[in-house]
């Protein structure tokens, strides 16, 4: 039986499936977190099992630990692994410059860690990801619970400062409750619609004594493989500055892609 997949589910599958190719048996792997991110764990997964691939991954939360483990790959921890080869991760926004916005989520203080202490960081994403300048998407910033809203207004004292467009500071709610992140903090959406100069705000806002960590990922990531609906995908390296594109043959990937569509 075929399973037909939306332009969006195709593109996030096979912008997944290509960064398979950056991986080999040995490797420790950082596992990200989010819709696109669980394509990838799928399609180790079938490595993992079919095809003799070994590898050890670090999830960057309880949902792809949990992901991972049903698709039988190893888990160990950060402090297990020390550091990893490879993180593989999606994106909420990604510029020219592969600068990210990431978070949507809710992980973006596991990914920033497993990322940064890994050699090297590829992002998974469609093509509704890139955009001209960040900021359109609400920056997740992830607070300590003691004394957040003293915290809160110290975030909108900075913004008044900063090369931001919008200046709201929304706390994440998971229906009538507030969002809790794996590491039992909590949540504020930056509502900036344009960050001008996404450095220097991501120096600011972790300079504030109770945030955890920004979604800003500034010269962290090293490769973007964007894929689309029609099974193209685009791999920008900026390590070597080289674009290439590949495509896949969606007829030929029916068999995998009913599979890991179930
Ligand atoms: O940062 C993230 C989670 O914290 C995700 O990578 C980001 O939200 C993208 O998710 P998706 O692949 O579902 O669009």
């Amino acid at each position: 039986m075929t399973i037909e997949l939306s332009p969006m589910d195709t593109a996030k599958f096979v912008a997944a499936k290509q960064a398979t190719a950056y991986v080999e048996s040995g490797m420790k792997i950082g596992l990200g977190t989010g819709s696109t991110a669980a394509w990838l764990v799928q399609c180790l997964g079938e490595l993992v099992r079919d095809h003799g691939l070994q590898i050890k991954g670090v999830p960057t939360s309880n949902r792809t630990a949990a992901l991972a483990r049903e698709e039988g790959i190893e888990i160990i921890t950060l402090d297990e692994a020390k550091w990893l080869d490879l993180t593989i991760d999606g994106t909420d926004e990604y510029d020219a410059d592969l600068n990210l916005i990431k978070g949507g989520g809710g992980a973006h203080l596991r990914e920033k860690i497993v990322a940064s202490a890994s050699d090297r960081m590829i992002v998974i994403a469609d093509a509704s990801k890139k955009v001209a300048t960040l900021g359109a998407f609400p920056l997740p910033v992830e607070v300590l619970p003691f004394g957040m809203q003293t915290t809160r207004a110290l975030i909108a004292d900075t913004l008044i400062g900063a090369d931001v467009l919008g200046h709201d500071v929304i706390q994440r709610m998971q229906g009538d409750a507030p969002y809790v992140t794996d590491e039992g903090n909590f949540i504020f959406d930056l509502h900036l619609k344009r960050i001008g100069n996404p450095r220097q705000l991501a120096m600011v806002l972790n300079q504030i004594p109770g945030v955890v960590e920004n979604g800003l990922f500034i010269d962290i990531c090293d490769v973007v493989i964007v894929g689309h609906g029609n099974g193209r995908v685009d791999v920008r390296d900026i390590t070597n500055d080289s674009n290439d594109v590949v495509q896949f043959d969606l007829q030929d990937d029916a068999n995998l892609f009913a599979e890991l569509a179930k």
